[in-house]
């Protein structure tokens, strides 16, 4: 299995090398040269198997030798064992059509535990051979940067370095991101917002020399091993509502693009998948996109949904380069464009996008109205991202079942959930100390080189 750069400029490299690298030396994303599919008997095989074999099931076409099956399995089963939930991935029936898929059982109460995980396995399993050592820098609206300074604190071959909007997360999520006293792990707060973040990160694997001397490593969607690892729940719900027997409909809280990308590549993989649809919050460019094939971005305003607060979703990229027939140059030009404000899909791959996504967006208020009704109606406390969720899913709904994903715990964002519902959600009792523990914060201005001037004086 080779991996190659959305661009088309950059090296072509293996799973492990792809993984380990971040950002394309072109700029671009990596994905796999070809997507492996599955058989519809082997899709069939996975009902009633546990979480951990549907991973390796799924994973498995796309990690090369990068590890022997017997490691891989190993590194699955290390990565899910400390989730709260026995099916990991449960799923909950909100109405006789309507389904919920729980991705908040893990370590730190949001989705992005589901790839996190495995990727902090896998990076310690490949370090752990080379006897190298990696700098991780990373960008987050909130639960990108708890998931991975969970999974990569104490690690003694990386140090990570998680660069989040001041001011624009909630308490629960700084917390998580500031509390922990491993010293390889680093919370920085910019004045900025997750653009401005999630730009700095790019920039740096842009700068090449500063890329090799810190040896730079990236764990946002960027990284492939990221998106490979969320497209396992796709597998693991759909099997369980009767798949590949029948057709199953998703509707994905949306930001980065990461999430909703790996719906696409179960898709391509053989799941039978009617409709992806993407839901956002007010900060809608995905769903003027989808609607208008023109990409223009507006400033990024915050919402009661801090995590989808994105005007620049990374992955779009992804979406693109398939949707222009693999054609990393005019991706390349798009993508130039969209420095200057943004960019028009031609017809061809408008089309191409829109028979492959659908779109919604929720306002705040539709967005608290939903936490209030589903706790209501359904007793399903929602944390505000998957409310924007099931409300776009509500116009979606047809005779196929639907899937909402609900990506984070309603623990994670109390303010809101209580401003809805008069409930406060409570942290899980491991984490009940939370707002006891002492905080190390350091905060910078949205300026590269002081970035880069903190992370060198940190890891020297
Ligand atoms: C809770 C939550 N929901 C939804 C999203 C959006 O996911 P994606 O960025 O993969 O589109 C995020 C951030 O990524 C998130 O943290
Ligand atoms: N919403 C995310 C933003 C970063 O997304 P990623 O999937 O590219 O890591 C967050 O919570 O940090």
């Amino acid at each position: 299995m080779r991996y190659i750069s959305t661009r088309g400029k950059a090296p072509v490299l293996t799973f492990e090398e792809a993984m380990l690298t971040g950002l394309a030396r072109d700029g671009g994303l990596y994905v796999p040269e070809t997507i492996p599919t599955l058989t519809q008997g082997q899709i069939a095989a996975m009902a009633g198997q546990s979480y951990e074999d549907i991973a390796f099931a799924v994973m498995r076409p796309f990690i090369g030798d990068t590890f022997t099956d017997a490691e891989f399995k190993t590194l699955i089963t290390k990565a899910y064992a400390g989730f709260g939930h026995a099916a990991r991935a449960p799923l909950v029936q909100l109405d006789s059509n309507h389904f919920l898929l729980e991705l908040f059982h893990g370590p730190t109460l949001a989705f992005k535990d589901f790839a996190m995980q495995i990727i902090g396995q896998m990076f310690e399993a490949a370090l752990t051979r080379s006897g190298k050592r990696v700098t991780i820098v990373g960008a987050t609206s909130g639960d990108t940067g708890s998931a991975a300074i969970e999974a990569f604190r104490g690690l003694d071959a990386v140090d990570v370095f998680i660069l989040y909007p001041h001011n624009r997360v909630s308490e629960v999520q700084r917390r998580q991101m500031t509390t922990p006293t491993e010293d390889n792990v680093h919370a920085i707060a910019v004045d900025g917002d997750f653009d401005d973040c999630q730009a700095a990160v790019k920039d740096m694997f842009n700068d090449f020399a500063f890329r090799e001397e810190v040896s730079l490593a990236g764990v946002n969607s960027i990284n492939w091993g990221r998106v490979l690892a969320q497209v396992v729940y796709y597998f693991s719900s759909a099997v369980s509502l009767g798949a590949p027997g029948r057709d199953i409909s998703y509707t994905v809280p949306t930001g980065n693009f990461g999430d909703i990308f790996a719906g696409y590549i179960a898709k391509q993989m053989g799941l039978p998948i009617k409709d992806l649809i993407v839901a956002t919050n007010r900060n809608d460019i995905l769903h003027r996109t989808l609607e208008t094939g023109a990409y223009t971005k507006e400033g990024v305003t915050p919402t009661i949904s801090p995590s989808m607060d994105i005007q620049v979703s990374s992955n779009f990229e992804r979406a693109l380069f398939y949707a222009y027939d693999q054609d990393g140059g005019t991706v390349a030009g798009q993508m130039e464009d969209l420095k200057s404000g943004g960019f028009t899909i031609s017809q061809g791959a408008y089309q191409a996008l829109k028979e492959t996504y659908k779109s919604g967006r929720a306002s705040e208020k539709e967005t608290a109205t939903a936490i209030k009704t589903y706790v209501a109606k359904h007793g399903e406390l929602l944390c505000p991202h998957s409310a924007v969720g099931v409300h776009v899913a509500e116009a979606h709904q047809g005779s196929t079942p639907m899937v909402t994903l609900a990506t984070a715990h309603p623990a994670k964002f109390p303010a809101a959930v209580e401003a809805a519902t008069n409930i406060h959600p409570p942290l899980p009792p491991r984490m009940a100390d939370l707002y006891e523990r002492s905080e190390r914060i350091t905060r910078v201005a949205n300026d590269l080189s002081a970035i880069q001037t903190i992370i060198r004086d940190r890891i020297n």
